[in-house]
């Protein structure tokens, strides 16, 4: 399989509800969208979560068009790749810029599911046909209409909720959804907003029965991780500390987690995503499928890296239209009951709707072999 053509293009889609997380709020949905087309004409589509500002990990829309343009795209083009597994060794000599090298990687993986007739998730060795779904909300402006979203999304059948909290909207806010929801699976999730200087906080949120607490400490910790794991009894989940699977085995050694939430952009592709969770399977080490506020492809890529076995607890693949009012596949991620039924159909088993891509582009790109 050999890349003549890499389309990059900018899309903003404006967003439902706005997100706000411990350190600030999405409105509308920036990101770039790879078109990878082969010398025999299949192509291959990769979305790139990389956010405009640098908040959850240091990339952005920006500096992942760089990277793209300026050493990884050269890099891929008219080379024979086999399996998606190569594209990681093509990387080698790059350090980092994971979700720019994500981006290429997926439609990589998509074109090689197309190339051998199979459905994205049988290519990554997934065997469920359908996923258990949660939701992540974001924080809202008082603890009454946290409780009415919640609520709403309680309704609508998702298998757990997940909230966001920092130093100011924690212990109270938690409370209070428990006095409202006692029985319904709950998480909350901090974006590294505390310090083990809080820890008698953290651990007052053991008494609510928290499913987890996601990434409470520093964006790269794992020591201090460890010994806070030490002092409470709700399971830690890492999210932006785990870039590899190499940073999952050291978390697990310590003892700094009891959950590890995989995102394919965060860790470099769907190859690394894949030997996170083999790793993790063997170490006992539940697994989840986060996410980015993706678009279509991004959302259809975490539904078939969801159906593989030890994505034991629901992720945040939420329908697209809690997100967006129109989406750029068809048919747009649909959940019922909490469920999304893992496409079977060869690729990824959603079809990029041209007329909206084109609608959301704000600019574009294109890169030939030279
Ligand atoms: O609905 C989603 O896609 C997940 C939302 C979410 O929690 C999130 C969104 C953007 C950046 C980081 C995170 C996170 O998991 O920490
Ligand atoms: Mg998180």
């Amino acid at each position: 399989m050999k890349i003549q053509k890499i389309i990059v293009r900018q899309l903003k889609m404006p967003m439902k509800h706005p997100f706000t997380t411990s350190f600030g709020t999405i409105n509308d949905k920036t990101f770039l969208l790879l078109e990878a087309h082969t010398n025999d004409g299949l192509v291959g589509y990769g979305e790139c979560v990389a956010f405009e500002a640098p908040w959850y990990t240091e990339e952005t829309v920006k500096t992942c068009w760089h990277m793209l343009e300026d050493f990884l795209i050269p890099v891929i083009l008219q080379r024979d790749i086999v399996h998606p597994d190569e594209v990681g060794k093509l990387f080698k000599g790059i350090r980092k810029n994971k979700m720019a090298k994500a981006s290429i990687e997926g439609a990589v993986w998509d074109l090689y599911a197309q190339a051998t007739g199979q459905s994205l998730a049988q290519a990554l060795g997934g065997k469920k046909e359908k996923i258990d779904v949660g939701i992540s909300l974001g924080i809202q402006p008082t603890i009454e209409k946290q409780i009415e979203v919640v609520g709403k999304y309680i309704d609508e059948g998702y298998k757990r909720i997940k909230v966001k909290i920092k130093p100011g909207w924690d212990v109270e806010v938690i409370q209070k959804l428990r006095e409202a929801f006692p029985d319904v699976p709950m998480m909350a999730d901090a974006n590294s907003a505390y310090t083990l200087k809080d820890i008698n906080l953290l651990k007052q949120l053991d008494e609510f029965g928290l499913m987890m607490i996601e990434q409470p400490l520093t964006y790269d910790d794992i020591v201090d991780h460890a010994i806070l794991q030490k002092q409470l009894k709700t399971p830690i989940c890492l999210d932006e500390s785990i870039l590899s699977v190499e940073d999952a085995r050291k978390a697990i050694e310590l003892g700094s987690c009891g959950v590890i939430n995989i995102k394919i952009g965060r860790v470099g592709g769907l190859s690394e995503a894949v030997k996170i969770h083999d790793y993790c399977r063997s170490k006992g080490i539940p697994v989840w499928c986060g996410g980015m506020l993706e678009a279509g492809i991004g959302r259809a890529h975490n539904i078939a890296l969801t159906s593989l076995s030890n994505f034991v607890l629901p992720g945040d693949t939420a329908g697209s239209s809690h997100y967006f009012e129109e989406d750029i596949i068809e048919p747009e991620v649909v959940v019922s009951d909490g469920t999304i039924q893992v496409p079977q159909t060869v690729g990824i088993g959603y079809k990029p709707k041209r007329k909206a891509i084109e609608k959301f582009t704000v600019s574009l790109k294109e890169y030939n072999y030279i």
